[in-house]
C-alpha cells in the first residue's frame, strides 16, 4: 500500500485531482477512450470540483460509479446524481455518464447485462473509491449477505447488494474489478478513517472488505 498524507483536505483535493487528469491523459495517449470510476459519499466532492476544470479530452472518457444506490439519478441518494451534478460540469461535461441504476427492474436483474456492458471497457484506467468507518469501500460492506462473492477472483463484475437497515438495495463492482484498475486510489478523510485503515490492514477482507484493495492501491490521507 501507498499512502500519501495531505497537509489539508484542499491539497489533498488539488493533488489528487492533478494526479487522476494526468493518468486519463496518459490512458488516451494509448487507446481511444478511457474509464474513470468514482464513488458516491461525501469525500469525493471537492475532487469532483478541481477535477472537473482539468485540460483532459473529456469527450473520450467515460465515467461510472462505482457502487450505486438503487435509485433513480434524480433522487438526492444516486450516486451518478451526485457525479452528474459535481463531476460532470464545466470541462469535465462532454464526459459520458456510465450510470448502473436501471428504472423498472431490481439490481439483481440489471446486473448481468450492465457487467456486459462494462466488459468492453475493463480494465478501468483509473478507479477512486472512498471508505466508510466500517472499513466498507464502494458497496461491499463487512460480513454482509454475499460478502465472499463480492470478494472471489472470479466473481461477476457487478453485483447485487441487499443490506437490512440501509434504505435502498445497491449494486457495486467486485474488489477484483476495482483491484485490476491501472491506477486504483483510495481516499479518506479524519483520524477514525486513519485508524480503521490501520486496523483493515491485519484484517480479513470479509471483515474489512478495504484490505482486499490496499496491496494494490494509493491511499490520500488528509486530517
Ligand atoms: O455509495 C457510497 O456511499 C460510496 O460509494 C461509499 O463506498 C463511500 O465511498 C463510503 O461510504 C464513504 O463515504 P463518505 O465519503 O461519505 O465518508
Amino acid at each position: 500500500m501507498n499512502l500519501i498524507d495531505y497537509p489539508d483536505t484542499e491539497f489533498m483535493a488539488m493533488g489528487l485531482a492533478d494526479v487522476i487528469a494526468a493518468q486519463l491523459s496518459a490512458a488516451l495517449r494509448q487507446r481511444d477512450r478511457a474509464l474513470l470510476v468514482v464513488p458516491g459519499g461525501t469525500t469525493p466532492g471537492p475532487i469532483f470540483d478541481t477535477l472537473c476544470g482539468a485540460r483532459v479530452e473529456w469527450d473520450r472518457i467515460d465515467v461510472m460509479p462505482s457502487d450505486e444506490r438503487w435509485r433513480p439519478q434524480a433522487h438526492l441518494r444516486s450516486n451518478a446524481g451526485q457525479i452528474a451534478k459535481r463531476l460532470l460540469c464545466e470541462r469535465a461535461a462532454t464526459a459520458a455518464l456510465m450510470p448502473l441504476y436501471v428504472e423498472g427492474i431490481s439490481p439483481e436483474a440489471a446486473a448481468p447485462g450492465l457487467a456486459a456492458d462494462l466488459a468492453p471497457h475493463l480494465p478501468i484506467d483509473v478507479a477512486l473509491v472512498g471508505m466508510g468507518g466500517d472499513m466498507h469501500t464502494a458497496s461491499i460492506f463487512p460480513r454482509m449477505p454475499g460478502i465472499e462473492a463480492a470478494l472471489a477472483h472470479d466473481a461477476p463484475a457487478l453485483l447485487p447488494v441487499r443490506i437490512e437497515g440501509e434504505p435502498e438495495p445497491r449494486i457495486t463492482l467486485a474488489a477484483h474489478v476495482l483491484r485490476s484498475a491501472m491506477h486504483l486510489h483510495v481516499v479518506i478523510i479524519g483520524s477514525e478513517k486513519r485508524e480503521a485503515l490501520e486496523r483493515a490492514r491485519n484484517l480479513d477482507a470479509a471483515e474489512a472488505p478495504i484490505a482486499a484493495l490496499l496491496d494494490d492501491a494509493t491511499v490520500h490521507w488528509a486530517p
